[in-house]
């Protein structure tokens, strides 16, 4: 292996730049991913995810920073590297009149594979991305997500250390964005390093170990989902629904120090809580106390959606 000294990183990342005319489409960008790690970009369209990753692939020069994979430098006019990265872009790159693994025999030789070696692993490449029962069948019948799977297994023929994903899900029915997230979590236990971008938060708390919240260019905060969620200052809401003196309640457990706001709407009470999961019990006591009787208690946390509307004031879909 030939990772700098100061680390075992498979991507590292630091301060880059992009300018497409006046607009700085990617502005001072840093991280790092460690193998076996996934780690995501989340943003909306336009937020600078693809450009990110075409520096990172070496597609697109930076106007400035660097980009290291495996410790050696990556850019336009570095080739050796692109052994070490594996990139699957939106767009499929597959011929329909092929059969899968002929698909794969056929980048696999591009990518100057042995023969013996090629036809091993493509076996496990069809195995990995969970098309091994569809292996002989003509690419021009499989489903939009299963061809998105095949576009992967394209990208991983080469045994890449970190692979690239941009947006894999976008356009396909909810079973089949199931099937290619089931393929991408298969692949951190093989020890790969994922580059994920995508603008779905549900995707990025599913597979990501890291999220990159990245807005306008820059990324905004970076974390675990948990680390994430806690930059909202630990808020979460408690819905009570019930019957009986509701008034008297909100008033009750607007005393309470865990609650910072009651919103009273009928027969049901919204409450704005500092850690829920600590208080519920509390207002439990507190809103039965006052003679509310309680139906139903339902608390709801903050999600990635709710920390990127805390740290740009924006939702993160149109
Ligand atoms: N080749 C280009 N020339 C000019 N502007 C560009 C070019 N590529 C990207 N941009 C602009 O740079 C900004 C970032 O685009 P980028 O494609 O990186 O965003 P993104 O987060 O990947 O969004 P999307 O999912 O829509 O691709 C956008 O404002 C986009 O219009």
């Amino acid at each position: 292996m030939t990772a700098g000294p100061a680390s075992s990183d498979v991507l590292v990342v630091d301060g880059v730049v992009r300018r497409f005319g006046k607009l700085t489409a990617v502005d001072g960008v840093s991280f790092r991913v460690a193998p076996g790690e996934t780690y995501g970009l989340l943003g909306p369209n336009g937020a600078g995810k693809t450009t990110t990753i075409s520096m990172v692939a070496g597609l697109v020069r930076a106007d400035a920073g660097t980009v290291r994979v495996m410790g050696e430098a990556v850019g336009p006019d570095k080739i050796a590297v692109r052994r070490h990265i594996g990139l699957v872009p939106q767009d499929l790159a597959i011929y329909p009149e092929l059969t899968a693994r002929e698909n794969l025999t056929f980048f696999g030789r591009l990518q100057g594979l042995e023969r013996r070696d090629l036809t091993r692993r493509v076996g496990e490449v069809l195995e990995l991305v969970g098309l091994d029962e569809r292996a002989d069948g003509a690419t021009k019948e499989f489903s939009g997500g299963m061809k998105r799977r095949l576009n992967i297994g394209v990208g991983l023929l080469h045994r890449p250390a970190l692979l690239i994903l941009d947006e894999p899900t976008v356009g396909v029915d909810p079973q089949s964005r199931n099937a290619i997230l089931t393929s991408v979590e298969a692949l951190s236990v093989e020890g790969m390093a994922v580059l994920y971008t995508t603008h779905y938060m549900e995707e990025a708390e599913r597979l990501c170990d890291r999220i990159a919240i990245i807005d306008s260019g820059r990324i905004q905060a970076e974390g675990t989902r948990d680390e994430l969620v806690r930059l909202t200052g630990g808020i979460d809401h408690v819905r009570l629904t019930g019957s009986g003196d509701v008034d008297a309640a909100a008033a009750a457990l607007g005393d309470l120090r865990a609650v910072e706001r009651v919103d009273a709407d009928g027969q049901v009470l919204l409450l704005t809580v500092r850690d829920a999961s600590s208080a519920v019990a509390s207002l439990v006591t507190g809103a039965t106390g006052a003679g509310m009787s309680l139906s139903d208690v339902e608390i709801s946390r903050p999600n990635l959606e709710s920390v990127f509307l805390h740290l740009t004031g924006k939702a993160l879909r149109d």
